[in-house]
């Protein structure tokens, strides 16, 4: 079974406000998946829906290819951190893993030192929830996920608020978790760079609505240089660029500016041509396509 999350025209509404437009999703075995949106978007709905602790309005959705009363047990192999745990601020982590490890009836005592061990906790497991830094309770939450032994992990907002070093510690620990225990991540942030060394896929939502959905590679293709210029006659000077290049591509916007995407490259070889062509351009230089700033266009705006 390689399809982990199937949705099919899922959506939340709360009184009047639809939160969660119909949603088709589907997340795959293997996948680091972040689902990128600003606050508000829509993001701790979904996942509220995906772990059962909200019901849909309506749609459907399937985890581990099953529906129905099965879903619930394929819903085991699943952990899920949507809010912060509720961590005994007294107990040590070691107390803390001890008394969820009861409550959720996991049998294997020594998985808590496993668990430990992996989130690279296992030296300060002594030390009280309270004495803990930022980054420190969020691995000891991804710790108390993994108690469980799940095939995936559903994050929600795992770094927010952390510094430099504690997101590149929790960037550390799941992509280990990704490679060398293959498990599949389900993530989310309201900031782009956050993720953009760590998933494999990003999905972008805006007011509920996925807007975007690209893989790693489509992301650095969007981050590649582009050429800028500025022409007397766009449209002939479309035509040239046409004739000359199959695969151009290339936007015609306001101000007769034409942005062209996939051949930084060839500047000064486009600009000879359009020249020799008769068309007069005014302006003409590359640019680095603000990955960041695409992406925040894409998600940010009036809500509806
Ligand atoms: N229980 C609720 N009752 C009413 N409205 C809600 C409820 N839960 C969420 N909402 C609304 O649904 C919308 C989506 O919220 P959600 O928490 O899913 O967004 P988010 O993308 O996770 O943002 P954040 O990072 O701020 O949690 C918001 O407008 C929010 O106010």
């Amino acid at each position: 079974m390689d399809t982990i999350v199937q949705t099919y025209r899922l959506t939340k509404r709360f009184k009047d406000a639809e939160v969660i437009k119909p949603l088709d999703f589907t997340l795959k075995k293997g996948e680091i998946c972040a689902l990128i949106g600003k606050n508000g978007a829509g993001k701790s709905t979904i996942f509220k829906m995906l772990s059962g602790q909200i019901k849909p309005t309506s749609g459907d959705m399937q985890l581990f290819g099953k529906t129905g009363k099965k879903k619930a047990r394929a819903r085991k192999r699943m952990g899920f951190m949507i809010e912060t745990p509720a961590f005994f601020p007294d107990f040590t982590a070691q107390q803390n893993l001890e008394y969820f490890r009861i409550q959720r009836g996991v049998v294997d005592k020594q998985r808590i030192h496993e668990v430990l061990e992996i989130v690279d906790l296992a030296k300060e497991k002594k030390k009280k929830f309270k004495e803990y830094s930022m980054g420190m309770k969020q691995r000891l939450g991804i710790a108390l996920c993994l108690l469980s032994s799940p095939d995936c992990l559903v994050l929600d907002e795992p770094i927010n608020g952390l510094d430099a070093e504690g997101i590149m510690e929790i960037r550390k620990l799941l992509t280990k978790l990704n490679q060398e225990k293959h498990i599949t991540i389900l993530i989310s942030s309201h900031i782009l760079t956050e993720l953009e060394l760590l998933a494999t896929r990003f999905v972008f939502i805006k007011n509920g609505v996925v807007v975007d959905d690209l893989s790693k590679e489509a992301l650095v293709d969007k981050s590649r240089k582009q050429i800028l210029l500025k022409v007397d006659d766009p449209a002939k000077a479309a035509r040239v660029l046409e004739q000359a290049y199959v695969d151009l591509q290339y936007q015609v916007l306001p101000d007769q500016v034409i942005t062209i995407q996939n051949y930084a490259e060839k500047a000064g070889e486009i600009n000879r041509l359009l020249v020799d062509s008769g068309v007069f351009v005014r302006e003409f230089r590359t640019e680095t396509l603000k990955l960041e700033e695409y992406f925040l266009g894409l998600v940010e705006g009036e809500q509806q």
